[in-house]
């Protein structure tokens, strides 16, 4: 039968990248992205504003809403401190199942908790479930007419805290219109746009970093 692309991603990740090496998958992935299929990782010019982030803020307790495959998943845990942990939601069950193999081939299993399902049904479950208290970083990267009522969810359910940081990707490209216009016209949040270019091409795209004053 028929692979997938995330199923072929996995192979490039088992052939090329040595387990239990972080940056070693990364490469694997942006290497089989640039040079055999195109797909919706974060990417390696994304992903150095999100390394840079990451580790700016240094988060103890990280939520990402679309796992994908989990490159930015690898990209984020890989810098996180000590006992620190990352959250990260993925809705569809087959890139899950890549998501979590290419997570343990990173060696990064224990920082990692991956849920499958919906950030609406999720994200007022997190405190019950998982006794969250609140998230230091945010990463959006789900469907992106989700950013929006989402971000309003997890001001709702008290998961924000003065200085939490949202980091959204996409805001350009594919667009993310409402989210942009709320978060850059809320007293409550203080927002900076980092240019740069949809994953492995040329076209433009960014992300927004938003810090939730309280
Ligand atoms: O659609 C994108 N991502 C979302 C995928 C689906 C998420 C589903 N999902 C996961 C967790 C979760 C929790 N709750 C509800 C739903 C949830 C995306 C698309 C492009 C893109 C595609 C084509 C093109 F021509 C240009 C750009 C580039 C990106 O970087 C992207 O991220
Ligand atoms: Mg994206």
């Amino acid at each position: 039968t028929q692979s997938t692309r995330p199923q072929r991603m996995l192979a490039a990740v088992h052939n090329n990248a040595t387990r239990g090496d972080p940056r070693s998958v990364v490469k694997a992935i942006d290497q089989f992205c640039r040079q055999k299929e195109w797909a919706m990782n974060i990417g390696d010019e994304k992903g150095c504003i999100l390394d840079s982030v990451v580790s700016e803020v240094n988060p103890a307790m990280v939520l990402e809403l679309g796992t994908y495959c989990g490159y930015s998943t690898v990209r984020i845990a890989s810098q996180l401190p000590p006992h620190a942990k990352i959250i990260t939601l993925e809705f569809n069950p087959q890139n899950a199942a890549v998501a979590r193999q290419i997570i343990a081939w990173a060696g990064l299993g224990e920082k990692i908790k991956l849920i499958e399902g919906s950030s609406g049904d999720w994200i007022p479950k997190l405190k019950e479930q998982f006794g969250v208290d609140t998230f230091d970083l945010v990463f959006l990267d789900h469907w992106k007419d989700r950013y929006l009522p989402d971000t309003k969810l997890m001001e709702e359910c008290g998961l924000l805290r003065k200085g939490s940081i949202l980091l959204a990707d996409n805001v350009i490209c594919p667009g993310t219109p409402e989210y942009l216009e709320y978060i850059r016209n809320s007293p409550r949040y203080k927002s900076q746009y980092f240019k740069s270019h949809l994953e492995y091409t040329r076209v433009e795209d960014g992300l927004e970093k938003s810090i939730f004053l309280g």
